[in-house]
């Protein structure tokens, strides 16, 4: 088991009296019903791994930080960070075990990465507590889908290859980013996929919200990657021409009113690659738009 830590959240008090930003709301979660968790994943391991830039280990730590000063007046609970280590495998185990145990009690894990290995974790966990057909819903730039020893690369490889009650949808695709091999593979697994193109300029994601409706559990998974580099410049692999942040707020605000989606994680924030702290307050903000939006959990 990986050491587990939690976070001191901090920020601007207005009002002694009034708890209205997370840092006043957000509590130790100890088994709590119906609530969102976040979770922190700090692993540079995967992508390490698969030969890029690291940093996303203190992903988790940075965007609770951005975080913690947000205006928010809800149930809100923090299970505290996994702490990941050259050994990705067992990691991404206890990420798994943590996530299991949020879902036992019926709450909702909000992950925040850690490298895109954080996803193999988050369907560890997913894949325990449900049975039956899980659909995995990944905005990201790149298909993820190399067969190679597991690392930032391959999570959607290793899921496929051995799970057949799962299904992968993937939007927001970099043509440069993907070679024709992972394109085959994709097609190999009859993953529904569509480039940032298609997904702006088609009826893809209306189509993709219907079919998401036939699943017993929906994991949504965003690589902020996927996400223009001028807006998400902190990452290891960026996108000159990824999805806006209008974009990325409006379809995740879309995808959070799904009745059956369990849990959601954000990944690839490296705070070291960052300008500014932009990455980390788009993380920040894009989970704080996805809190205000999913009214229960
Ligand atoms: N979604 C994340 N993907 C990988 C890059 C994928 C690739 O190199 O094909 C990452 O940043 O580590």
């Amino acid at each position: 088991m990986n050491r587990i830590e939690k976070y001191n959240y901090n920020g601007r008090t207005d009002d002694e009296a009034v708890h209205e930003r997370i840092h006043q709301v957000i509590k130790d979660y100890n088994g709590e019903s119906g609530v969102p968790v976040i979770t922190g994943f700090s692993s540079d391991e995967g992508v390490k791994r698969n030969k890029g830039t690291v940093g996303a280990a203190e992903g988790p730590f940075k965007v609770r930080e951005k975080m913690s000063s947000y205006a928010f007046m809800n149930d809100l609970y923090d299970f505290g960070t996994i702490i990941g280590t050259e050994n990705l495998e067992q990691s991404q185990q206890s990420l798994g075990d943590a996530v299991y145990e949020i879902y036992k009690n019926d709450s909702f894990p909000i992950i925040i990465g850690g490298g895109h290995e954080t996803f193999y974790g988050h369907y560890l966990g997913g894949r325990q507590a449900f049975s039956g057909k899980i659909a995995i819903l990944n905005f990201d730039a790149h298909l993820d889908l190399r067969d190679e020893i597991p690392s930032s690369g391959t999570m959607f490889h290793q899921i496929l290859s051995a799970d057949q009650e799962a299904d992968y949808y993937c939007l927001g695709l970099q043509p440069q980013g993907n070679t024709k091999k992972l394109y085959d593979t994709a097609d190999k697994f009859g993953v529904r996929y569509y480039t940032i193109d298609e997904v702006r300029e088609t009826d893809a994601i209306d189509k993709v919200a219907e079919q998401l409706e036939n699943y017993d559990a929906v994991l949504m998974t965003l690589c902020m990657d996927s996400i223009q580099q001028s807006a998400s410049p902190g990452v290891s692999a960026p996108s000159p021409n990824g999805y806006t942040p209008l974009e990325i707020h409006k379809l995740i605000s879309r995808f959070a009113t799904l009745p059956n989606l369990k849990s959601f994680d954000v990944s690839e924030v490296s705070p070291p690659l960052d300008i500014n702290d932009q990455t980390s307050a788009m993380a920040a903000s894009i989970i704080h738009k996805f809190l205000s939006v999913r009214a229960s959990f």
